[in-house]
């Protein structure tokens, strides 16, 4: 896993004092490392337009111009005059060079975006807005030095964005660049060395990034073993008795020794699944709260209360009873608008959902501050996954998994990872992986996938 930070100024400014590295070969370098992206990565293209703001961001964009000036047919187009000092004296190194300054802007093969970076403060007036749509119509190669000019330093949009295909971010990876918006603007994102390894340049943090290699599926390394050794999952099926079905095929398909699915009434299930009435004697987790519905309140009580892991999804975040387990290690894996009802139900914020997607890192913190034994895993374009503040980041997932009945594959997969002995971190960072990830193995169009395409996927991982 990677650090995230939700600011880097203090990062720099250690690297000024600490280092003795300057703010100039700082910029240098970031310089340098976009250059050489670019080089290596766009070496066919002839054109570059370079479109750089007032401060350090166009600074960057300004030595990048100087680097690149008569390898390609560079552009730089000034936004506004240049005030910050770096900007200043790298205009006065470009102009040295020679290079071509230009008052209208022009479609080229790739742009460069420097008009804001981390220093965006305020709203975008409609000139911004004017400059942006028009990049944005262009269809060149779009990279964004930094961070897409438009995204503020809470990874919200105000009005637009530049939508970039690369974003090449200075020394480290910012919080900002993984909000769910953020996630149409940012594209690939690149770290840029600033000439120090990133090691070095990185302080500690409580926010990360998962990488694939954080995935850790449940292989089966010993020999000696029998159905009972990996555990027996309990889904618990309320009215809408398709959600624990389908968990319970997803949790089959990921391990999970045995799985029951527990229902009063009868059920047509796959006969590898079972049935039963109430509660395994032998069970070792239970999956909960998927079409859930109308329920008897003291029976739900009884198995919150019952001495398992357990992971609790959807219908019971509108319950107070959730309240109840609070203070144990479970798993609950919200979407946004029920996340806002748990908020309120726990009276840490009373907020709508927009509220929410706009700060999400935050409300995500709060929860945990309270909750610190619980497992929360907000689902979303970018899932955020925290236990005792510490905050995780699954950036994998795509609009294929927009549909009814993914939610439920995932408490399927969490459950099948508490059933089989993983403690309640590592079950929703592995089983929010493999459902991310497998569902980019998912090779037809973006929008036909079902769950049983989804545990397949995953059965392949
Ligand atoms: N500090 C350092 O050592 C380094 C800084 N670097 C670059 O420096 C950038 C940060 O530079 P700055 O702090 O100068 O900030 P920016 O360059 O992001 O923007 C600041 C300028 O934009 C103006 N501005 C802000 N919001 C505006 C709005 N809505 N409409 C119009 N004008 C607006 C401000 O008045 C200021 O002049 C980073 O994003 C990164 O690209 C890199 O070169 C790496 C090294
Ligand atoms: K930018």
């Amino acid at each position: 896993m990677q650090k995230l930070f939700d600011e880097v100024n203090s990062l720099d400014k250690r690297c000024y004092e600490k280092f003795l590295l300057s703010e100039d070969l700082l910029m240098e370098h970031a310089a340098s490392s976009m250059a050489l992206y670019i080089s290596e990565n766009h070496s066919s293209y002839k054109s570059i337009l370079i479109i750089c703001g007032s401060g350090n961001n166009g600074a960057d964009g300004i030595t990048l111009a100087r680097l690149l000036h008569t390898k390609f047919d560079v552009k730089l187009y000034l936004f506004s005059d240049a005030k910050s000092e770096m900007a200043k004296l790298q205009l006065q190194r470009a102009h040295a060079l020679g290079v071509n300054v230009v008052d209208e802007l022009s479609n080229a093969d790739v742009i460069v975006d420097c008009i804001f970076g981390t220093g965006l403060n305020k709203p975008l007036n409609q000139n911004c807005e004017n400059l942006i749509n028009t990049l944005n119509s262009y269809e060149s190669i779009k990279i964004a030095c930094d961070i897409p000019s438009g995204i503020n330093s809470l990874g919200q949009v105000e009005s637009v964005a530049l939508e970039a295909d690369v974003t090449i971010t200075m020394g480290a990876l910012k919080t900002s660049l993984f909000t769910d918006v953020a996630k149409d603007y940012v594209g690939k994102i690149v770290v840029a060395d600033l000439g120090i390894q990133r090691n070095l340049y990185e302080l500690d943090s409580n926010k990360y990034l998962l990488d694939e290699s954080d995935m850790n599926l449940p292989f089966r390394n010993k020999k000696n073993s029998h159905k009972g050794s990996f555990g027996h999952l309990n889904v618990v099926a309320g009215c809408k008795k398709g959600a624990g079905i389908i968990a319970a095929k997803a949790a089959f398909g990921f391990g999970a020794g045995l799985v029951s699915v527990v229902c009063h009434e009868n059920l047509d299930l796959p006969y590898h699944i079972m049935q039963t009435h109430f509660i395994s004697e032998n069970c070792t987790a239970i999956a909960i709260g998927m079409g859930l519905g109308k329920y008897e309140t003291q029976e739900i009580r009884r198995l919150l209360n019952k001495d398992v892991a357990k992971i609790i999804d959807a219908d019971l975040f509108y319950d107070e009873l959730i309240c109840e387990v609070l203070n144990q290690e479970v798993v609950l894996t919200p979407h946004p608008k029920e996340f806002v009802s748990l908020l309120k139900l726990c009276a840490i914020a009373d907020i709508d959902v927009s509220e929410l997607q706009n700060n999400r890192f935050l409300y995500v913190q709060m929860f945990s501050k309270k909750y610190p034994k619980v497992v929360l895993l907000l689902k979303g374009a970018n899932v955020i996954i925290s236990q005792n503040e510490k905050l995780f980041v699954n950036s994998f997932g795509s609009a294929v998994l927009s549909k009814g009945g993914s939610g439920d594959v995932l408490s399927g997969l969490v459950g099948s990872l508490l059933a089989q002995g993983y403690k309640a971190l590592d079950a929703a960072i592995t089983a929010s992986l493999a459902h991310a990830i497998a569902s980019r193995n998912y090779k037809k169009n973006n929008y036909s996938l079902i769950p049983s395409h989804l545990v397949e996927e995953i059965r392949k991982l």
